[in-house]
Order: structure tokens, then C-alpha cells, then sequence
């Protein structure tokens, strides 16, 4: 059923024969069709007791807080796309950033997937600065909002928090409304 995959990561075709029978329709479609992925980065401050987020202060998903990152661009790869956003929206540089996890987002309303590679760090330079874009917050561990968050991200957080690298395929209907995942840990 998954043979045709088309995506960049293997891993995804394998999560999904291991899950296929519980994945919708739509899930299978988007991820077996000609679309290569949308690529974009997430970046997240973890000080070891407290993440650091942003409130985003306009467009899509304004009021709701979020690592920084965005879409990588045409000639960066995803690493440099990961710093780039991380310095024009919070304004630091991280020292020891590494690969946290990928997700991959399917939508009912649009057969593009979108892979988002996250990032943690413990150490950066410069000071966190609001920006026309994200207003800067530190969390405790224990009060992420994730009512105030996408609705996947309290899947995985749990295993960030706990720096186990994680893979996730998520499905949602009318382009918020998570329907469908499935979240593996550890490297495969
Ligand atoms: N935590 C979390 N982050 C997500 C999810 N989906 C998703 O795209 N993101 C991240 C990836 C990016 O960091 C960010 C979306 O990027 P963006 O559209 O703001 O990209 P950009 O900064 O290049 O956009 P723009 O200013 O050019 O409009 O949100 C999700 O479900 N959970």
C-alpha cells in the first residue's frame, strides 16, 4: 500500500505500513502523492527546567506560542534555515544546537505534506528580544500552554522534554483539527 511513497524520509513509509490499517484515507493519499514536502524548522530553547517560546503577534495562529523557526529557503539548508529564524525572530544565536525530532504534517485541504525538523538548545548568544513577529516567553517544564499551542504539540513534547529524538506523521481535517497520529521514539 505504501510502496509508491514519494517522500524524502523512508522512515515515513515505514511508520505508515506499521500503522496503515488506522490511518485515514487522506493520510495515505498526501503522503503517496507527487508533492515533495514543504520543509520548515522549529528551534526551542530547553534551559533544562524551563523552554523558551514565542507569542506570535500576527497572521496565522496569532496569541498562540510556539518555538521560532519558519520555511526553509531556496539555496539554505534546513541547519542554516534553523539559525536564520532563530536570529530574526528572537534575536539569539544557539551554541549547541541539535536535531530534537521531525514531524510531518498531512492535511485534508491540502495534499502538500509539511516536514518541520525541531531543534533544541541549552546554550546560546545574545538576549531574547520580542521582534515585529514573536514575543519571547520563558515556560517552567510543567506549564507548557499547550492550550494556547498547536494541537499536536502535546504529543510530543513529552518525549523533547525528555531528549529522546522523535518521529511523528500527523493528520489533521480542515487544516487544525488533528484527527489521526502516530509518534515513535528513538532513532529507527
Ligand atoms: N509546534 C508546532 N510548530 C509547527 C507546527 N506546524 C508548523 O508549521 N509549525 C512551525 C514550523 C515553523 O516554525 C512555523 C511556521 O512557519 P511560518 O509559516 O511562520 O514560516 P515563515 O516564518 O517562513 O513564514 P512567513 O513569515 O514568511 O509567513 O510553525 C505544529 O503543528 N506544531
Amino acid at each position: 500500500m505504501c510502496a509508491a511513497l514519494s517522500l524524502r524520509a523512508p522512515w515515513v513509509g515505514r511508520v505508515l505500513q506499521r500503522h496503515a490499517a488506522a490511518a485515514p484515507a487522506f493520510v495515505r493519499a498526501n503522503l503517496e502523492g507527487p508533492q515533495t514536502n514543504k520543509l520548515l524548522t522549529l528551534v526551542i530553547i530547553n534551559d533544562g527546567a524551563r523552554v523558551l517560546l514565542g507569542r506570535k503577534k500576527r497572521g496565522f495562529g496569532e496569541g498562540y506560542y510556539n518555538g521560532f523557526g519558519g520555511k526553509v529557503e531556496a539555496g539554505e539548508t534546513v541547519w542554516q534555515a534553523a539559525e536564520r529564524e532563530l536570529l530574526e525572530e528572537a534575536c539569539i544565536t544557539a551554541e549547541d544546537m541539535k536535531e530534537a525530532g521531525v514531524l510531518v504534517f498531512t492535511f485534508d485541504d491540502n495534499p502538500q505534506p509539511w516536514e518541520v525538523h525541531v531543534f533544541s538548545a541549552t546554550k546560546y548568544r545574545g538576549e531574547p528580544t520580542e521582534t515585529d513577529e514573536m514575543a519571547p516567553v520563558w515556560f517552567n517544564h510543567a506549564e507548557v500552554p499547550f492550550d494556547k499551542m498547536w494541537a499536536d504539540d502535546v504529543h510530543w513534547y513529552p518525549a523533547f522534554l525528555q531528549h529522546k529524538y522523535f518521529r511523528g506523521v500527523f493528520g489533521f481535517r480542515e487544516t487544525t483539527k488533528l484527527t489521526w497520529h502516530v509518534l515513535e521514539e528513538g532513532e529507527e
